[in-house]
This record gives structure tokens, C-alpha cells and sequence, in this order.
């Protein structure tokens, strides 16, 4: 069980445990938790006090591949996938106005008084002299855009709602006057979401990837302002439609004076990391090590498992060595949260944070070196990644065998270079091997699930493909990245395979 595994320093988030089982909510935290009220079998939610948690059940087809009865009935807490409602502004209201009552100039007045009095009746008139009677003002747009700033979607966790404001109304006192002005048109409400989100409609629908920095996508659009109308008795309306159209006949008309409304919609935001590299590794590890020692991040470590809830990024400086090429082997790396036996099925909320895979093209493996069985906490994780889509096998990695300060690791290091270097076919990933696996870009909407069961997981023959046929490590390296051992060949292993996946990337 998760519960067991979080301890009780972790942020007060951390207390939900969601079951889903038998489509139940059970909170075993109960000292904590917020407990849900009420479970909306048609949207498979829970209304909590302030929160809503999405219990989906993963769209699986057959064996091996998760299905609602074998999926690990754990706790699921969507760090990193939130539904938000938006809602745009409603249009200012226009105004019902009357013309003013204006004696038309006699004979008699001078021609400074006929000035003036023409001056009075100047309204805002169009090209063709008609009147232009004042709108009231759009409403607000919502528009979702990528901001480099943000790291996470929990902050919609907290505030799930966000409305734009109504445009201005036509602030008219009845008569029409030169003067007047349209109503104010709201502003924009500009919401930003993390690198690498990916807007859908709740309902499914893709909207955008706003993979890069400044990419966005209006989301609602704010409503039209009304119209103002010229209200006149009868007798002289003829008059008055020579000089505007908008001229009211009867109350109907009226409706035409308020604000068209702003639109609601809800939406589902999923965050996947774009990052070159993935660092990848049972819990406890040293990824978050190896990443605070090797970038200026600065993640959370401590010797508990699960200390890593969310992807942390960092910057990896290019080569020195290289000159004025070094900049080619700058890449982002992100420390993945630590995946258990049976975080495909969705323990430990791996399927969360295996999708961050996705974007990256180099995996670097991180085994603590020092632990009882490393070739085996290696499988692990590789078959973790087998389970949830093969094509992740298929990716250019790097093993970093972590810890050998520690003496019992430094002892059978070797040996445990050996052993897994032997793991897997003996080549490098061809380029039709990467042609799939490699892209950095997620095709649009596609589900993450979508490629379980594609043709990775089984050979030409139909055959079930282990661990074994897939290829070997570009590279098996011996460090301690917390007291800096090997630190230098583990970067220009990664680099190195960088520069082979680019290559192979620029032939394809
Ligand atoms: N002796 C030794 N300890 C290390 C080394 N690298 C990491 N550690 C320790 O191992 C523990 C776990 O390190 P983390 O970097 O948090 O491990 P992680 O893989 O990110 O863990 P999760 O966040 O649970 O996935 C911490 O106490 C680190 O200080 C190392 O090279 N040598």
C-alpha cells in the first residue's frame, strides 16, 4: 500500500488515499482526510470538500494489459491532470436611449448660435453619417497559455473555477448625448499552465498542446456586448430611422440591449514533462540525488521512498569539451517519481508518472547499487516500463549504477556492470526502432494508453517479447552522485548518448 509508504512528513495533500475498487471511496488516512460526500456514478467522481478526484478507470483491451479488475486498487491523487472549469465574461448591456429634445434653428438665429447647436447634436456618426449608438463591452476572454514559470497543475487543485470579467455597461442616463461611450471591454483572463500541458475538453476532445513557451489556446470567448436602441413615439420615428437603424419598435427589441452571456466550459488539463532526459529508478534511488548534483534544481531528497511526487526538471550544462558546440549537449533532464513492482497496473501512482516518459528521448536509469538484489530492482523497473508501453524498452538509455561509496556496492561493482550490460539484444536501436520511440513530440490527443498494446510488446511471430530482446544499455556506469564519484563519465556517458539519439533523430 501507498499509505504505508508516505510518511507522515508529507504535505497535507498527500493524505487523500482514493480506492476506487468497486467504484468505493475509502479514506485510510482518517486522521487526515477529507472525506467524500456523496460518488457520482455517471461522472465517476467524488465530491470532496474542496476537491474533486477523477477515479477513471484505465481503457484496457486484453491480458497483459491492465484492465478495471487487475488494475492496483491504490490511492490516485492527479498531481499532474486536473479538471478546471472556465468561464469566459458575459457582454456589457447597451442602453435604451431617448434623442434629446432639440427645437430645429430659426431663420432668425445668428450663425454662431447654429454652430453651437450643431456642435450640441455632433453624435458619433459612421462613414456613411448614420448615428453609432454605444455597446456595451466584450467580456473577457479565457485563454490557457504555456508559462516556463509554473512546475505543476496543483494550484488548480485548489481553485478549480476561474472567471473572466463582464464587459462594461453603456453608463447612459437615457439620452442620447455625444458624450457617450461604449461600455468597457473586459480584459483577457490569461491563465498560465505549465510547459508541456495538454488541454482537452472534458468530454475528450483535444484542444492544444502548448508544448512551448508563449504557445496558448483561447478556451471560451467572452460574450458580445447589446446594442443601444433609440426609443421614439411613433410620430416621429420616421424621422429619427433616416438617421440609424436601430431604432426599437417594440419591448421585444429590448433583448437585444443585454449582453450576449459568456460561455462555461469545462476542461481537463494533463501535464507531460518535455524533457530530453528521464530519469528513471525504484524509489530511493538517488535520481533526485543525481539531478540536484548535475543541475541547479533543487529537489526534495530524503532517504524514504516517494520523496518525489512530482517531476522535478533541471538544466544539464553542455559540454565544455566541445567549444562552441557544447550548447548541442545542453539538455533538460526530469527526475521521475520512483516506480514499485506494479506501477503499471497504477501502484504507487506509477501510470501517473510513467506518462511523463513520453516526451523524453534518453533514459537514464538510476539502481542503487548498494541494495539487496540491483539486477533485480534493474528488471523491475524495466519490466515496469515493458508493462505500460514497450516502446519505452526501445528507447536509448543509460544505466547508472548508483551509491558505490557505499562499500558493499564499490565491491561487486563489476559483476553488477557486467550482468546488466549482458540484459537485452545485442545492438544499438535501429532506425526503424526509433523512428516510433524516440519522438519527442506526443502526437496530439492521442491517448498515453493508446500504445500498450502496439506491435512493442510482441516480436514478428506474435511472440511476447522480454526483457531480453529489447536492446542493451548504450551504457553501464559505476557512481556516487552524493559524494561525487564517477559523476564526471556518468555526464559524458548521458551527453554521448544525447549526441547518438540527435543523430539518429536528424537521419530519420
Ligand atoms: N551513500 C549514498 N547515498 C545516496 C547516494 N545518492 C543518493 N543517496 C541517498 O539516497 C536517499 C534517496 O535519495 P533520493 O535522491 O531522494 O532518491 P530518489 O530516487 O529520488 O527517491 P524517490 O524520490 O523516492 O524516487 C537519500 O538519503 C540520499 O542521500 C549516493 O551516491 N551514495
Amino acid at each position: 500500500m501507498l499509505s504505508a509508504a508516505f510518511p507522515q512528513t508529507t504535505s497535507s495533500h498527500l493524505s487523500l488515499n482514493l480506492r476506487n475498487d468497486s467504484l468505493a471511496c475509502v479514506s485510510s488516512f482518517s486522521s487526515h482526510c477529507l472525506l467524500p460526500k456523496r460518488f457520482d456514478r455517471r461522472r465517476r467522481s467524488y465530491k470532496l470538500q474542496q476537491w474533486t478526484l477523477n477515479c477513471r478507470l484505465a481503457r484496457v483491451k486484453e491480458p497483459p494489459s491492465p484492465n478495471p479488475d487487475t488494475l492496483i486498487k491504490e490511492p490516485h491523487k492527479y498531481f499532474d491532470q486536473v479538471i478546471v472549469k472556465v468561464r469566459s465574461g458575459d457582454g456589457g448591456h447597451g442602453a435604451v436611449l431617448s434623442m434629446p429634445n432639440q427645437s430645429t434653428p430659426s431663420k432668425s438665429q445668428g450663425k454662431h448660435e447654429k454652430e453651437k447647436m450643431r456642435k450640441k447634436s455632433s453624435y458619433k456618426r459612421d462613414f456613411d453619417g448614420s448615428l453609432l449608438l454605444p455597446m456595451g463591452g466584450h467580456g473577457g476572454d479565457v485563454v490557457i497559455y504555456a508559462d516556463e514559470g509554473k512546475e505543476s497543475l496543483l494550484e488548480f487543485h485548489k481553485k478549480s473555477r476561474h472567471n473572466a470579467k463582464r464587459g462594461g455597461n453603456v453608463a447612459a442616463m437615457g439620452v442620447l448625448t455625444s458624450q457617450l461611450q461604449n461600455g468597457l471591454d473586459a480584459p483577457t483572463l490569461r491563465i498560465p499552465v505549465p510547459l508541456g500541458t495538454v488541454v482537452k475538453r472534458k468530454r475528450g476532445n483535444f484542444l492544444a498542446d502548448l508544448a512551448r513557451p508563449g504557445d496558448e489556446i483561447l478556451v471560451a470567448r467572452g460574450g458580445q456586448g447589446g446594442i443601444s436602441l433609440i426609443e421614439m413615439p411613433e410620430h416621429r420615428r420616421k424621422r429619427v430611422m433616416a438617421l440609424t437603424t436601430n431604432v426599437m419598435r417594440d419591448e421585444n427589441d429590448k433583448v437585444l440591449v443585454f449582453g450576449q452571456q459568456g460561455e462555461e466550459v469545462s476542461l481537463e488539463l494533463i501535464l507531460r514533462v518535455v524533457a530530453d532526459v528521464g530519469l528513471i529508478g525504484l524509489p530511493n534511488a538517488g535520481k533526485s540525488t543525481l539531478l540536484a548534483a548535475t543541475t541547479l534544481a533543487k529537489p526534495d531528497i530524503a532517504d524514504y521512498p516517494f520523496t518525489t511526487l512530482m517531476p522535478n526538471l533541471g538544466r544539464l550544462d553542455g559540454d565544455p569539451s566541445l567549444g562552441a558546440g557544447k550548447y548541442f549537449s545542453e539538455a533538460t533532464l526530469a527526475d521521475l517519481p520512483g516506480l514499485i513492482e506494479g506501477a503499471h497496473l497504477g501502484k504507487g501512482l506509477g501510470r501517473n508518472f510513467l506518462r511523463h516518459l513520453r516526451r523524453t528521448r534518453l533514459l537514464v536509469h538510476v539502481v542503487d547499487a548498494a541494495a539487496e538484489n540491483p539486477v533485480g530492482d534493474y528488471r523491475t523497473v524495466r519490466e515496469e516500463l515493458r508493462m505500460y508501453n514497450p516502446e519505452y524498452l526501445e528507447r536509448p538509455y543509460i544505466v547508472v549504477l548508483n551509491k558505490i561509496d557505499i562499500p558493499e556496492a564499490r565491491d561487486r561493482l563489476q559483476s553488477l556492470i557486467q550482468a546488466i550490460s549482458r540484459i537485452g539484444r545485442d545492438e544499438t536501436p535501429s532506425q526503424s526502432d526509433t523512428s516510433s520511440g524516440y519522438a519527442i513530440e506526443a502526437l496530439p490527443g492521442e491517448d498515453d494508453h493508446a500504445n500498450v498494446f502496439s506491435s512493442g510488446i510482441s516480436d514478428a511471430d506474435g511472440n511476447i517479447k522480454e526483457i531480453e530482446d529489447y536492446p542493451r544499455p548504450f551504457a553501464v556506469v559505476g557512481a556516487s552522485v552524493l559524494k561525487d564519484i564517477g559523476t564526471e563519465e556518468m555526464l559524458a556517458e548521458i551527453r554521448a548518448a544525447l549526441r547518438e539519439c540527435r543523430d539518429i533523430n536528424t537521419t530519420d
